[in-house]
């Protein structure tokens, strides 16, 4: 995955969040000036800029550089889109596949730009239900289709490594709008995403 609209680390952010995880090494009781743990502060505090850049980005923004007026009306399926995100409970991960259908009303979008705004409501802190709900109602907004559905599929590292310590239980979240409300629509995404064909 590339990353076209994050270009930089906040300074003022970086040193601050390294400050922070100096401590949270120091909680854990490691030593922070130990040579495999010195830069490590820096690195977490980027890395976690980079986790949550979707703050920074505006999904209607990178939706409305490619919508395209097209008379095509049957239903474009995009599925299997990796997602990685952080449990706002946690801030462990969670991640899976996001599924996105739509039925166009005169306007189709760029096929990228469906995993594009997956990645910016997921590189936030989020719960699966208002990742989806968010994914679902930015494309309805923006492309005002006949229909749209969104399904995510994902496991979460806080009920893996902590708390519970399931290892084989994933949750599916989904939403539906317009036609996708009726069950023979509904039905035909369900059925195109379980597919093998890719
Ligand atoms: N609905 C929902 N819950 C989530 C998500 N990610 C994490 N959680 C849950 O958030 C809840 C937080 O519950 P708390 O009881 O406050 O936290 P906790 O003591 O750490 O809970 P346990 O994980 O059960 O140990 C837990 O039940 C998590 O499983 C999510 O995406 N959606
Ligand atoms: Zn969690």
């Amino acid at each position: 995955m590339s990353y076209k609209y994050f270009e930089e680390y906040n300074e003022e952010i970086t040193e601050n969040m390294k400050n922070n995880f100096q401590e949270i090494i120091k909680g854990v009781g490691e030593n922070p000036d130990r040579e495999g743990i010195v830069k490590t502060p820096e690195r977490a505090a980027k890395a976690m800029q980079f986790l949550t850049q979707g703050y920074s980005m505006d999904a209607e923004e990178i939706l409305k550089k490619a919508v395209f007026e097209e008379s095509y009306d049957e239903m474009v399926v995009v599925k299997d889109i990796e997602l990685y995100s952080l449990c706002e409970h946690h801030m462990l991960p969670f991640f899976g596949k996001a599924h996105i259908a739509y039925i166009p009303n005169g306007k189709i979008i760029g096929l990228s730009k469906l995993p594009r705004v997956v990645d910016v409501f997921a590189r936030r802190l989020q719960v699966q239900e208002r990742l989806t709900h968010d994914i679902l109602e930015c494309l309805n907004e923006t492309l005002q289709p006949q229909g749209v559905a969104v399904v995510i599929e994902a496991v979460h590292m806080c009920m893996m490594m902590r708390g519970v310590q399931k290892q084989n239980s994933a949750t599916t979240t989904s939403g539906f709008r317009g036609q996708f409300k009726e069950i023979e629509t509904r039905n035909e995404f369900l059925k195109l995403i379980s597919s093998d064909l890719r």
